[in-house]
């Protein structure tokens, strides 16, 4: 496999505050390779540092066999970075928007590629601010994307969107993979992560706390659960039971996270037959990346 990113123990400090913290990764052509991790994790300035808008304090960062914080002009024609929908001009046409950001590149710009491949041409005479949040989203996609970019770098590209949206924008996503671009998209949506993303580097306090397939993170780490409504058992008899990692309820909902579901059931089916406690809507459930990301928060508060 052809890396076509390299970052070895990355650190990026604010004064005394650590964003990014000796990270280390690799990144292969054409993968969409995910970035996860909660609000101040350090996924934007790990991004920004690849994309040669920040500059690292230690560690070495490669994009294409560039140094983004010394080579920035280089780099700038071989990725494509999507901007913030507020970066663009409120009053501007999406075709406006798309000639000036054309008018950027040397080389020939595939902005009629795009509007097909995008659907654009019925917005094509829409300001920008007059487009729906779906659509400005897709809009700023093309325009990272006009020069045929090798590597597509997406910040939470699906933020706000409704879940039909956010799937069509994953396809579109997908898309521009499939054509030969690699993409390096940060998310808090577990679910995009799971979803979309071929390989997925978990961050926490500026720290890589997991990186591999989705598939495989969830096989070495995710807890399953059992998941059930019942008003007569307690979230302390839960957690008392042997194999039980972590216990969520809201009221009466419960979701048991457990190392082995058939013992733990019935440890819970014995336990309401003897005390005659109801339980409803019993379900066997796999774990997702949702429940992998709060156990490894859960971890790190405890450590
Ligand atoms: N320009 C800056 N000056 C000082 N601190 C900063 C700056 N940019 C980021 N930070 C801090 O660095 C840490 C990482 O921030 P960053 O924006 O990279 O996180 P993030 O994972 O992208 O978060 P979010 O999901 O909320 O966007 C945070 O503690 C943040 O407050």
């Amino acid at each position: 496999m052809e890396s076509v990113i390299s970052v070895k123990n990355l650190s990026k400090n604010y004064g005394a505050a650590r964003a990014v913290n000796n990270l280390s990764f690799t990144v292969y052509k054409g993968e969409i390779f995910g970035i996860i991790g909660p609000n101040g994790a350090g996924k934007t300035t790990t991004l920004e540092i690849l994309e040669g808008i920040s500059v690292p304090s230690g560690g070495e960062v490669e994009v294409l066999g560039l140094v983004p914080s010394k080579q920035l002009r280089e780099l700038n024609k071989k990725i494509g970075v999507q901007c913030q929908a507020t970066s663009i001009q409120k009053k501007m046409k999406v075709k406006e928007a798309l000639d000036l950001f054309s008018s950027f590149y040397e080389g020939p710009a595939q902005k009629d590629y795009l509007i097909d491949l995008l659907g654009l041409k019925e917005k094509l005479n829409v300001k920008f601010d007059d487009l729906s949040g779906g659509w400005k989203q897709r809009v700023t996609l093309a325009l990272a994307t006009l020069h045929e970019p090798e590597i597509l770098f997406l910040d939470e590209p699906s933020m706000g969107l409704d879940p039909s949206a956010r799937r069509e924008m994953w396809s579109l996503i997908r898309l521009l993979r499939d054509r030969g671009s690699t993409i390096v998209v940060t998310t808090h949506y577990m679910e995009e992560a799971e979803q979309l993303c071929d390989r997925v580097a978990m961050i926490y306090s500026g720290q890589l706390k997991a990186l591999n397939t989705p598939h495989e993170l969830l096989n070495e780490g995710a807890a399953d659960c059992l998941a059930f409504t019942s008003a007569g058992l307690s979230r302390e008899y839960l957690l008392s039971l042997p194999g039980v990692e972590r216990v969520e309820n809201n009221l009466d909902e419960f979701k048991v996270y457990c190392d082995d579901q058939q013992t733990t059931a019935f440890h819970i089916f014995t336990h309401c037959q003897e005390k005659g406690i109801r339980l409803a809507d019993f379900k066997f459930e796999k774990g997702s990346l949702d429940d992998l990301f709060v156990q490894y928060l859960e971890k790190e508060k405890i450590g």
